[in-house]
């Protein structure tokens, strides 16, 4: 069942001025309940444009979004969108305030109303959903983690609010690499055990091998491909002249495949390359 839909999108900044940019051009497609979906594309391309549409941030100026079979034009349902539907902007520690790392991702679960005990309870779940202990980071300014911790702690913020739908821009950008895949191995758990959908916009095609169930990929605020990641990297060439790659274990496969190698055609991620080139030198 579609959680996000998608229809004939367009969206256009500064609209009528002469500064005006189509940033999203007649962009359809569906996104399913449960589904780990990510959007790659080149810098520019209207990734960050298309997911400010699913809670309300953009309004469509051609198209319609409906998110969680809610029209986001509607501007009643803004409220209920927002409580539904978790964004994770690109650095956002950026949006941290409050005097301390409890404080700042209870900031959400307190807005809903909920009491104090209740409060409590997401605050100790969505630190340990990022891996952060709130022993020993609840009572510090947020201020006085470090960038990754601070990241984390933003996230949980957004997780305590317990969204159907978790698009996350980046989030992993400038994380050190074991932090980067324990955060999406979290992401990805959370997705399995309560059924939320994941939208990851990221660069890293590597990324989209290991945790994406379908991968879509815009240029130029147009819907070049969308598909399994797997049928996404066969067409190795025509992501490269899209100004993307794919994934290095998938280019290294392609290589030792032209020179006559027996490889396995359906590698993927570093892990399964390191295990099939083990396989060959045995
Ligand atoms: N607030 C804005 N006003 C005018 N133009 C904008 C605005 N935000 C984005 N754009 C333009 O819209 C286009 C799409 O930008 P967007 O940020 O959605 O791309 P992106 O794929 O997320 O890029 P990146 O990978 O760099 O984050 C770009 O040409 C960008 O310059």
């Amino acid at each position: 069942m579609p959680v996000i839909e998608v229809e004939n999108l367009t969206h256009i900044y500064a609209r009528g001025t002469p500064f005006e940019v189509t940033s999203l051009d007649n962009v359809s497609l569906e996104i399913q309940r449960g589904e780990f979906y990510a959007l790659v594309g080149a810098t520019g391309s209207g990734k960050s444009t298309l997911v400010q549409h699913f809670n309300g941030i953009l309004a469509p100026t051609g198209g319609k979004v409906w998110v969680c079979g809610m029209d986001v034009s509607n501007k009643r349902l803004r409220q209920e969108l927002w409580r539904r539907v978790g964004l994770v902007f690109q650095q956002p520690e950026h949006q941290l305030f409050e005097e301390t790392v409890f404080d700042d991702v209870a900031f959400g679960p307190r807005n809903l109303g909920l009491n104090a005990a209740e409060v409590r309870e997401r605050v100790i779940d969505a630190l340990g959903l990022v891996g952060l202990d709130p022993d020993e980071v609840g009572q510090i300014s947020p201020f006085r983690l470090s960038g990754g911790l601070r990241r984390k702690a933003a996230i949980a913020g957004v997780l305590a609010l317990r969204p159907e739908v978790l698009a996350l821009d980046e989030p992993a950008a400038g994380l050190d690499p074991v932090s980067r895949r324990q955060l999406m191995e979290r992401i990805d758990r959370l997705r399995m055990e309560r059924g939320t959908t994941v939208l990851l916009v990221t660069h890293s095609m590597e990324e989209v091998a290991l945790w994406a169930d379908r991968v879509a990929v815009l240029h130029k605020g147009r819907l070049a491909m969308e598909a399994a990641p797997r049928d996404v990297f066969n067409r190795a060439e025509e992501l490269r002249a899209l100004g993307l790659d794919v994934p290095a274990a998938v280019e290294l496969m392609l290589c030792l495949q032209a020179r006559g190698l027996p490889v396995r055609a359906d590698i993927l991620t570093t892990d399964e390359a390191v295990g099939e080139i083990a396989k060959i030198l045995k």
